[in-house]
């Protein structure tokens, strides 16, 4: 079930347009819902004064959702593990698997959810969506259906997190059997429904393996900017990686943390 990767994916390059040029990431340029193709400054910064902080540590929680055989797990399986299954084999509850990265020189790791997208097992996937950083909707371009279902999937992946404080991402599998004719259709329903929901637009295949890679590595870099400008908010006025000195003459362990005294019973 968990599958540790030793090998770092490394994401080094300093902007994210360099990270897949823009062209070949998206199928149209319109499908760029979220056009940003620079890190934040702040960001590139602190990675350059290596004071990241704990950011080389973190782990991001992304949850993979969507209908059932939409193909979650081929995706999953595609980019983990360079394998495509053409039988369909139900996930039952959850699997997960880690992606290790480097972005802008720091490591930084992926924990991918994929979960079940069968009415049975929902209410056992639906337990594992808190903490959620990266919500994946994952629809077939095949089947039109699969996408009306997106918002749904949303809404209760959204129940389990702070709307304001998830990455998503909206992404249309089994591109490889669909006409172009066919496909230019749904591409522009998905289009109005990555707009509405603030969501970034990816079409790709996990057979042909097309974007399967540059999709991930939008995810992967977009995921670690938040992380890092969270660390720079947290510490405020203090440089990350700081050392925090505590006066040598102070023999209480407590003694920044005064106390409020009780005043009952005295
Ligand atoms: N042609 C083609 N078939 C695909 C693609 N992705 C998935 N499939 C097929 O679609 C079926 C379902 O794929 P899964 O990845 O198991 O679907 P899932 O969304 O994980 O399904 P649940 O676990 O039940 O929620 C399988 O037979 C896959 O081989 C793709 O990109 N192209
Ligand atoms: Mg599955």
């Amino acid at each position: 079930m968990l599958a540790v990767k030793q090998s770092f994916e490394c994401v080094t390059l300093s902007g994210l347009a360099n990270l897949v040029p823009l062209p070949s990431r998206l199928l149209s340029k319109k499908a760029a819902v979220q056009t940003k193709d620079e890190f934040n400054f702040k960001v590139k910064t602190a990675c350059q004064e290596q004071c990241t902080g704990t950011v080389g540590f973190k782990i991001a929680k992304v949850i993979v959702v969507g209908d059932l055989a939409v193909g979650k797990t081929c995706l999953i399986n595609r980019f983990c593990k360079d394998a495509f299954d053409k039988n369909y084999k139900a996930t039952i509850g959850v699997d997960f698997e880690m992606e290790r990265f480097e972005v802008l020189g720091v490591p930084f790791s992926l924990q991918l959810w994929d979960t079940a997208g069968q009415e049975r097992f929902k209410c056992i996937a639906s337990t594992y969506y808190r903490g959620a950083q990266t919500i994946i909707i994952v629809f077939d371009v095949n089947d039109v259906a699969s996408l009306g279902h997106a918002r749904q999937w949303l809404e209760d992946a959204l129940k389990e997190n702070d709307p304001t404080n998830v990455q998503l991402f909206l992404v249309g599998t089994k591109k490889d059997l669909s006409s172009p004719a066919q496909y230019s259709q749904i591409e522009q329903e998905a289009i109005k429904l990555a707009e509405e929901i603030k969501a970034e637009y990816w079409a790709l295949s996990s057979l042909t393996g097309e974007n399967v890679r540059a999709f991930f590595f939008r995810v992967a870099p977009l995921a670690f900017e938040v992380n890092v400008l969270a660390e720079i908010e947290k510490s405020g006025s203090r440089h990350i990686g700081d050392v925090i000195k505590i006066n040598s003459n102070s023999n209480s362990l407590y003694a920044t943390t005064k106390k409020k005294q009780s005043t009952c019973c005295q």
